[in-house]
C-alpha cells in the first residue's frame, strides 16, 4: 500500500538525505582518485571532481554550432557568459534571468569568423555588463585581457592562457581549480580549428595545445568553442590520447593542417568587421 511503499521510498533514500555535505564532497575525492580505468588504460572519471557551488550550463546555437557556457556563483549570483551568440542573446537572457543571475562579464573566447559574437547586443540589454576579449585579437572591448587574467564572478574566477594558433587572440578560460576548460577553437573535440585564415598558424596552434591545454590535469574537463558532430564535452586525458591530429608529430599536424581543404565560413565577411567592435557593428 501507499505507507508501506513511502517508508520503503524513505529507508533506501535515507543514506542520501543524511549525507553530511563535508561526506558528499569525500565521496567526489574518492571516486576521482578511484577513477576506473577503461581496457585501454585511460582514466574515467565518473562524477564532476569539483563540488564547490559553480552553476554551470552548456548552451547551443544550431546554425553555427557555436556553444556557449555560462557559469554562475550559486551564492551570489554573479555569472558569466562565455561565447555567446546574437541570434541566441534572448534565450539565454531568458535564462539567466530565470536562475535570478546577474550577468557581469560577456568573454570571449576568439574574433570569431563564422557568426557575430552577442557581446555587443548584451551590453545594450545588460546594465553594466562587460565585454572581455583578448589584447592580441585586434578587436575592441571593455576588457582586453592578457595571459594570467583573471575573471572573477563571486568567489568563483577564470583564468586566461593564451592559445593562439588558430586565430593570434585564441584564449583558452580555465576554472580555478583547473576542473574545466573552455578552449574556443584551439581545441575541437577530436579535433582543432582551422588555421587557414586570420592570422591562422598551424605550428603556433600545435605548441599552445601541447603546451598550455594538454599541460592541465588528466580529468579537466574541455568545452570547445563549436562542434559539428554532436559530441559536447572531453577531457585532456581523452584528447591527449584520441585526438587524430594533435596526438601526430609536428611535421605530420601541419600536413594534415595545410590539406583540411574546408570551404570559408559562409558569413566570414560579416562576422569579422562587427566581432572587431563586439558584435555592435549593424545591431
Ligand atoms: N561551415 C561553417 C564553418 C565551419 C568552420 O570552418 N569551422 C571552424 C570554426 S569556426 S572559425 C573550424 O575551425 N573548423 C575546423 C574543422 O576541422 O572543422 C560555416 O560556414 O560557418
Ligand atoms: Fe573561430
Amino acid at each position: 500500500d501507499m505507507a508501506l511503499a513511502a517508508s520503503r521510498l524513505k529507508a533506501l533514500l535515507s543514506p542520501v538525505l543524511h549525507c553530511k555535505p563535508t561526506r558528499l564532497f569525500a565521496r567526489y575525492n574518492v571516486a576521482a582518485k578511484t577513477a576506473q580505468l577503461s581496457k585501454s588504460g585511460l582514466r574515467l572519471y565518473c562524477v564532476r571532481m569539483d563540488s564547490t557551488g559553480v552553476l554551470f550550463r552548456q548552451l547551443f546555437e544550431p546554425e553555427s554550432c557555436t556553444y556557449t557556457y555560462l557559469l554562475a556563483d550559486a551564492d551570489t549570483k554573479e555569472a558569466v557568459l562565455i561565447d555567446p551568440v546574437l541570434e541566441t542573446v534572448d534565450r539565454d537572457l531568458k535564462l539567466i534571468n530565470e536562475l535570478g543571475l546577474k550577468l557581469k562579464v560577456a568573454a570571449n573566447t576568439h574574433c570569431h569568423a563564422d557568426h557575430i559574437t552577442g557581446s555587443g547586443l548584451l551590453k545594450q540589454k545588460v546594465f553594466g555588463l562587460k565585454s572581455a576579449i583578448s589584447k592580441n585579437s585586434g578587436a575592441t572591448a571593455d576588457i582586453m585581457l592578457s595571459d594570467g587574467d583573471t575573471i572573477s564572478f563571486g568567489k568563483h574566477s577564470l583564468t586566461v592562457r593564451e592559445t593562439p594558433g588558430h586565430t593570434d587572440g585564441c584564449v583558452t578560460y580555465v576554472t580555478g581549480d583547473q576542473s574545466m576548460a573552455f578552449t574556443g577553437d584551439a581545441l575541437l573535440i577530436r579535433g582543432c580549428g582551422r588555421t587557414d585564415f586570420q592570422q591562422g598558424c598551424s605550428q603556433k596552434l600545435y605548441k599552445s595545445v601541447h603546451q598550455r591545454i594538454f599541460t592541465l590535469p588528466g580529468h579537466c574537463l574541455l568545452y570547445p568553442g563549436h562542434d559539428y558532430k554532436g559530441q559536447t564535452v572531453s577531457t585532456v586525458d581523452e584528447e591527449t590520447k584520441f585526438n587524430p591530429r594533435l596526438t601526430k608529430p609536428l611535421d605530420e599536424f601541419v600536413k594534415i593542417m595545410n590539406n583540411l581543404n574546408l570551404p570559408k565560413p559562409a558569413k566570414i565577411d560579416i562576422a569579422v568587421p562587427a566581432n572587431l567592435v563586439c558584435g555592435l557593428h549593424d545591431v
